[in-house]
């Protein structure tokens, strides 16, 4: 099929790399020129195990970017992939998917044929229907459901295995209009390749169901770390190991191994703006969810205990700390929601100096954080030498292999947030949940 995707980012490039693999012909549509230029060239603009290699077999042939909209009428599919970040109060902002509805809406109202609109990015239930919808109908000057389409199609990816999650989901959801077989068909025709060769199971549901489908899959997961962090912390009141314990109940399958890794809990781009929007959405629509809130409140307290437990074997006023790792999980150059922010800022107001080192995403945490003062080493044992204590913030493999590194530090203090470092003679080690 013919298919354009709205948004080249980490969702965006993803999908395209991959449909291109799958044999359609995508185009990328977005509104930044480097990454349309890195695309073209066939480099990744992000960071993510096999996208360079997709992208430098498929640029130039399957796949190409731009940022003319007028591109998406020579395709039969449109994706909708751009951001859907957070405001102030956690609530969704919506207006690139808006802006980008109406310059979508523009050119389909040009073009003759069927098409159909899949809203990939994540968005609250009712967006579709109250807003993407609407827009369209504006554009086009007639009811959606006639030669234009709507289709909600959630994304579950994890970022560091992108690639690799988009060609083996264990669910693909489909999320139409009632009734809408045309709809169904397109999306079958799209993801023919990906369900032949991985047998996921299909969800076929309404729209709002599709978007409340996305919530609800990652308010879980978020919740069942911040349930293995408060069972952790208990845990450590009984210098009982954590990890031990959820080796153990993993083995119920009620609960599942997944997803127990007890520790500085979660960040990202996706876990802390989607839990506050679904909270912010309940709570607009009347309800206020408890459960949601704790695993908030519980995430939020976890950098704070590490840099208890820093302090209580160095006084960090003065003191010169070494941060290991500053994405928000290995894998990714990411490093928005990173727990690295508050640890790092938690530092700097306790009057301690920060020498971090991350193995990649050193140029994005620059970027995004000019204004926050910390050296940057490059490599672990740099950043570890002559530090006063070490907080490990994110489970690299590199870090796993410290050993003699640490013996360079002026005093060998380490507090692992990942449960990562190994226990060894010589350091004085804490474990935040073990
Ligand atoms: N990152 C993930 O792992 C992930 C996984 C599943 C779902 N999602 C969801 O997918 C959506 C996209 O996430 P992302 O991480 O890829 O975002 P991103 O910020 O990496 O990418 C968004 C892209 O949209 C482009 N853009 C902005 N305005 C535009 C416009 N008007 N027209 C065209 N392009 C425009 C930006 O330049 C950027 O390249 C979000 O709703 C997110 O919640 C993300
Ligand atoms: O046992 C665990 C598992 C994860 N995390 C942390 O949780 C965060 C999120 O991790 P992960 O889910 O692996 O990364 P994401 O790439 O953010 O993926 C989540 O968010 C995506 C965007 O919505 C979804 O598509 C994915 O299904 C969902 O897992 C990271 O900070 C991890 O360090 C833990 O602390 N303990």
């Amino acid at each position: 099929m013919d298919v354009s995707i709205i948004g080249s980012g980490y969702v965006g490039t993803t999908v395209a790399a991959c449909l291109a693999d799958d044999g359609h012909d995508v185009v990328n549509v977005d509104i930044d020129e480097e990454i349309v230029a890195a695309i073209n060239e066939g480099h990744s603009p992000i960071h993510e195990p096999g996208l360079d290699d997709l992208l430098a077999e498929h640029a130039g042939g399957r796949l190409r970017a731009t940022t003319d909209y007028a591109a998406v009428r020579e395709t039969d599919v449109t994706f909708l992939a751009v951001g859907t970040p957070s405001r102030d109060d956690g609530s969704i902002d919506t207006g690139v998917v808006e802006a980008a509805t109406q310059s979508l809406g523009e050119q389909l109202g040009a073009k003759d044929d069927d098409h159909l609109v899949v809203v990939k990015s994540t968005v609250v239930p009712g967006t579709t229907d109250e807003l993407v919808i609407p827009a369209l109908e504006a554009a086009l000057g007639e009811p959606v459901g006639e030669s234009v389409h709507v289709a909600v199609n959630p994304e579950f990816l994890q970022m560091g295995s992108a690639v690799e999650n988009f060609r083996t989901p264990q669910k693909i959801v489909f999320g139409v209009d009632d009734g809408d077989q045309w709809a169904l068909d397109r999306l079958h025709e799209l993801y023919a390749g990906v369900v032949e060769a991985a047998d996921p199971a299909v969800v076929e549901t309404g729209l709002r169901e599709g978007e409340m489908i996305k919530y609800a899959n990652n308010a879980f997961l978020a919740s069942k770390v911040s349930l293995i962090n408060d069972i952790g912390n208990v845990c450590k009141e009984f210098d009982v190991d954590a990890y031990e314990v959820a080796d153990a109940i993993g083995l119920d399958d009620r609960i599942g191994e997944r997803f127990l890794r007890s520790g500085l809990g979660w960040g990202g781009s996706c876990f802390p703006k989607d839990v506050a929007a679904i909270i912010a959405a309940a709570e607009g629509a009347g309800y206020e969810p408890p459960m949601l809130t704790a695993a908030v409140e519980v995430n939020d307290r976890q950098p704070e205990r590490l840099l208890d437990l820093l302090a209580d074997h160095t006084d960090l006023d003065g003191a010169r700390v070494a941060v290991l790792g500053l994405s928000f999980k290995p894998g990714t150059d990411d490093v928005r929601g990173s727990r690295a922010i508050p640890v790092v800022e938690g530092l700097r107001e306790r009057g301690a100096t920060v020498v971090a080192y991350d193995p990649v995403a050193t140029g994005k945490f620059r970027e995004k954080h000019p204004d926050v003062d910390i050296e940057f080493a490059d490599s672990a044992a740099a950043a570890l030498d002559g530090a006063d204590a070490c907080a490990v913030v994110t489970d690299w493999d590199e870090f796993a292999a410290l050993d003699a590194e640490f013996d360079s530090m002026a005093s060998p203090v380490v507090v692992d947030g990942r449960h990562v470092v190994e226990r060894r003679e010589g350091i004085t080690y804490e474990g935040l949940t073990w």
